[in-house]
Order: structure tokens, then C-alpha cells, then sequence
């Protein structure tokens, strides 16, 4: 049995942290390849090593004060290593990154800092090899995840090691320059060491007992998911079930390989088993709900465009030729809306608006901003009839007014479009009914 074991930022904040991470990874011998995040929050008002590294980066940049930043960064990792009592001392490692950052190294090469620096600390505490990942985890120039390669060279790499410690969240392009995942992107690195070493588990270790049905923040100690999906689960990430990153399934789902979500605060809690299928149902009709806010509806109206060809595909083109991607789009027989992120989309508002003019000469454009969508999926759905009945049934009781409802072909999901102060309400509502009232 072989595990690959992600530690996130909350629990590799302090050195009390570390040691509950070197405990659980001494418990079990098949625990042999450690990813490691950047030092995150030790409590709701600090802040995360990342973030310390892209505000230093920046002002260093700008010819700035940074100094001051920068030494709030060191004393994070000498807490650590003081508190872990390691002979290990990294003023050369500061150096140098100060001097890459005058010397303009990039906000990604800042950022994969903080890993980099944790692997070196979890490597020396466990005694074991420290991998850089700059050398097996491949980007193309454009800043996307070169998979294959990657694959390639992690299997070569890591095929005679017994044990060691790979830093998350980076890797390098294919001119060696510094290149990060998106925020959260740790997730991915361990998910992509389990696809290399053919890992029998990957184990990703947070500050929640796993897979929560509901974002804990909106919903006080909801019950935890004992199994999902890979489908499931990418569906809920993609809403903002923030807990494990929405791309970390796809190296591992090349593989079938399971994803183990555990507590590093209550490392004896089973926590959420992520599979590729499971003849397991799930407790309740719904395995999980999650959402977003900052939406925005595009309501395209024409009478009769049912009856011309092509009339959405066109609409669409206009969203492709602005590089703007489309979230959803529900239609009727004279109207077609299209759903998009309003951040992205604000920008190119009037340009798509004309062009939409040009492209189908609608009756009328119309614009809602400020929504949010809010995601409920479920394998069980599919069994069960009435879901979307009762979820309408949820929100009219709770007053929220449904702006847009709209199921996937899989059955797999049902995402409602709300206004956003609506959100926490409906997400409340929607829990109330398949969960708390049937727990
Ligand atoms: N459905 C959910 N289940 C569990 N946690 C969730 C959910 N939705 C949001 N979260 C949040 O995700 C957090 C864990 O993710 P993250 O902060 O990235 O952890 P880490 O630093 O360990 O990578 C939890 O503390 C919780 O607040
Ligand atoms: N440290 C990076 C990458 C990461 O995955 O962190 P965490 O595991 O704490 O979510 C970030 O803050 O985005």
C-alpha cells in the first residue's frame, strides 16, 4: 500500500501544527509521499504565507517597502522551525528570494516560495528526501498544466525513492522559469504525485472532518458526505465547496485512484471517501450544496427565434469572440438568457451587447446583475422523483424568489439562480429539507 498525503495551509500554520502532521504521518508506514502547503492561517484574523508573498513580491516590485513584509514572512517560518527544535537555518534561502524579487522573478516564482520553504522544514523534521517540483511538474508557456509530460517524468523521478517530501502548488515551464496553479492549487500537486506513483490512496489533510454537505460557514455542523463521486465532487468544487480544488480529481480519477478527505485536528474521524463509483447511496437525496455569487444574466428576447436557425449559436459566438465564458444558459421559446461571471464579463458589456444586436437583431437586451447560483447535486436525485418540486417548494416557503432553475442532463444536479442576499437563505432552506428534516 502506497498513500500520498496533502497537508493544507491550516494544518502546517505553526510548529504545534507540524507536529500533529508528523505524528500521522509516522502512524502509518504506506504515508510515503508528503505534499506540503504553504504555512495558511493560525486563526481567522492572520494571514496566509501566500498571500504575505504576493503582497511582498508586489511592493518589492514597485520599488516599495517590502522589508518589513518580508521579515513577517521569515518569522513565520523560524516560529516553526524554532518550535521543532530543527538545526536549520534559512538566511541563505531569504536571500536569495530577496534577491530574485528585485530582480523582478515573477508574482508565481513569490508564491511557490511558500511551499518550497515548507518542504524544506517537513523534509528535515521527517528525515526524509526533498523532491523539487520544479523538476517533474511541467507547464506550457501559456500557463496551463502540461499533464502528459508531467505524468512522464514524476513516474521516472519518483520510481527508486522510498520516501519524500514534494512541495504543492508548483512546478516549471519547459524554459525552467517558476509557474503556480491557481489559489488552492497544493490539491492538484498531491493528486498528480498519486497518478505517477500509481498510489494505492491519496490522502488530503485539512481542518474539517471532510466533505461537508454545505459550506460550514453558511450552515452550523452540517453533516459530513461519507462518499461522493469524482462527478459530484468536481461539481460542488466548481461551486465553491472551497475544501478540495475542482481540478485535483482529474490526475487521479486517469487512474481510479480514491481521494481520502481527513482532519489533521481529529485524525481518528474517517472523513469523506472521494471514488470514481460506489453501489453505496448516499444518506440522503442529496449528497451535497454549494454556490457563488457575482453573476450576471444576459436575457436575450426575439419573438419567434425558436424558428431561426442557428439564432443561439450565433448569440454564443458573440460571448466567444469577447473570450467570455458562458456558466449557464436556460431559454424558452422567445428568449435565451446566458449566464456569466459579471467580473469578467463587465468589461466587454457593451461590446457584447452590440454585437449581439449585429449578430440576431433581438426585440430586446436585457441585463441582471448581482446573482448568485447555487449548485445541489446528488446521484441519488436520479432515484427520486419530486426533487425539483421540493426545492421550489424549499424557497417559496423560505420567500426567495427563483430567478432561474436549471437541471443537467446527468440529473446529476439542479442549480437555481437567486439574488445574492438571498444566498445564505436559500442554501439554509435547501438544507432544511433534505437534510436536517430527515437526519
Ligand atoms: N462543503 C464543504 N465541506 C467542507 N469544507 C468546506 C465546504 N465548503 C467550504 N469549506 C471550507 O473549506 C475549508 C478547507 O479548505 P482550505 O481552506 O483550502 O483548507 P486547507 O488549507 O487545508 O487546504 C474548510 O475550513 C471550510 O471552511
Ligand atoms: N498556498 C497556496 C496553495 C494551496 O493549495 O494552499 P492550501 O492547501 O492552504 O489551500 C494558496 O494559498 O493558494
Amino acid at each position: 500500500m502506497i498513500k500520498v498525503v496533502k497537508f493544507g495551509g491550516s494544518s502546517l500554520a505553526s510548529a504545534h501544527q507540524f507536529k500533529k502532521v508528523g505524528d500521522i504521518i509516522k502512524a502509518d508506514k504506506s504515508r510515503r509521499f508528503v505534499v506540503p502547503s504553504a504555512p495558511g492561517k493560525r486563526n481567522s484574523k492572520d494571514e496566509k504565507v501566500t498571500d504575505l508573498l504576493y503582497e511582498t513580491y508586489d511592493a518589492a516590485v514597485e520599488g516599495g517597502a517590502y522589508k518589513k513584509k518580508f521579515e513577517k514572512i521569515k518569522a513565520r517560518y523560524e516560529e516553526i522551525i524554532d518550535g521543532l527544535a530543527l538545526d536549520l537555518n534559512l538566511e541563505h534561502e531569504f536571500a536569495k528570494i530577496e534577491e530574485q524579487f528585485l530582480n523582478k522573478a515573477g508574482r508565481e516564482y513569490a508564491a511557490s516560495r511558500g511551499e518550497y520553504l515548507n518542504g524544506i522544514i517537513m523534509a528535515k523534521y521527517l528525515g526524509m528526501e526533498f523532491v523539487d517540483p520544479a523538476e517533474m511538474i511541467f507547464f506550457f508557456e501559456d500557463g496551463t498544466f502540461d499533464a502528459e509530460a508531467t505524468n512522464k517524468e514524476v513516474a521516472e523521478r519518483l520510481e527508486k525513492v522510498q520516501k519524500a517530501v514534494i512541495p504543492g502548488f508548483y512546478g516549471s515551464d519547459h524554459s525552467g522559469k517558476i509557474r503556480t496553479f491557481s489559489r488552492g492549487g497544493s490539491d492538484i500537486t498531491g493528486s498528480i504525485i498519486a497518478r505517477g506513483i500509481k498510489a494505492d490512496m491519496y490522502e488530503n489533510w485539512t481542518d474539517v472532518s471532510g466533505f461537508l454537505v454545505a459550506d460550514p460557514r453558511i450552515i452550523q455542523n452540517p453533516e459530513t458526505i461519507e462518499s461522493i463521486t469524482y462527478k459530484e465532487l468536481r461539481e460542488l468544487a466548481y461551486m465553491g465547496a472551497s475544501v478540495l480544488h475542482e481540478d485535483a480529481i482529474f490526475p487521479v480519477r486517469k487512474e481510479g485512484i480514491p481521494i481520502n478527505i481527513r482532519n489533521t485536528n481529529k485524525p481518528e474521524d474517517k472523513g469523506t471517501m472521494i471514488v470514481e463509483s460506489t453501489c453505496k447511496s448516499s444518506k440522503f437525496t442529496i449528497t451535497g450544496i454549494a454556490g457563488k455569487k457575482g453573476f450576471c444574466a444576459i436575457n436575450v428576447d426575439k419573438a419567434m427565434m425558436n424558428a431561426e436557425v442557428g439564432f443561439c449559436a450565433r448569440v454564443l459566438d458573440v460571448f466567444a469572440q469577447n473570450n467570455i465564458s458562458i456558466e449557464h444558459m436556460p431559454s424558452g421559446i422567445d428568449t435565451m438568457t446566458v449566464l456569466v461571471h459579471q467580473s469578467e464579463f463587465e468589461e466587454h458589456e457593451q461590446q457584447i451587447v452590440s454585437g449581439i444586436h449585429r449578430a440576431v437583431g433581438p426585440d430586446t437586451v436585457e441585463m441582471e446583475s448581482g446573482l448568485a447560483l447555487i449548485a445541489i447535486v446528488g446521484r441519488g436525485m436520479k432515484a427520486n422523483r419530486g426533487t425539483a418540486g421540493r426545492i421550489f417548494a424549499a424557497l417559496a416557503h423560505a420567500r426567495v424568489n427563483v430567478k432561474m432553475i436549471d437541471q443537467g442532463s446527468s440529473e446529476l444536479n439542479i442549480i437555481v439562480g437567486v439574488k445574492e442576499n438571498d444566498f445564505e437563505t436559500t442554501i439554509k432552506a435547501i438544507y432544511d429539507m433534505f437534510v436536517k428534516s430527515v437526519s
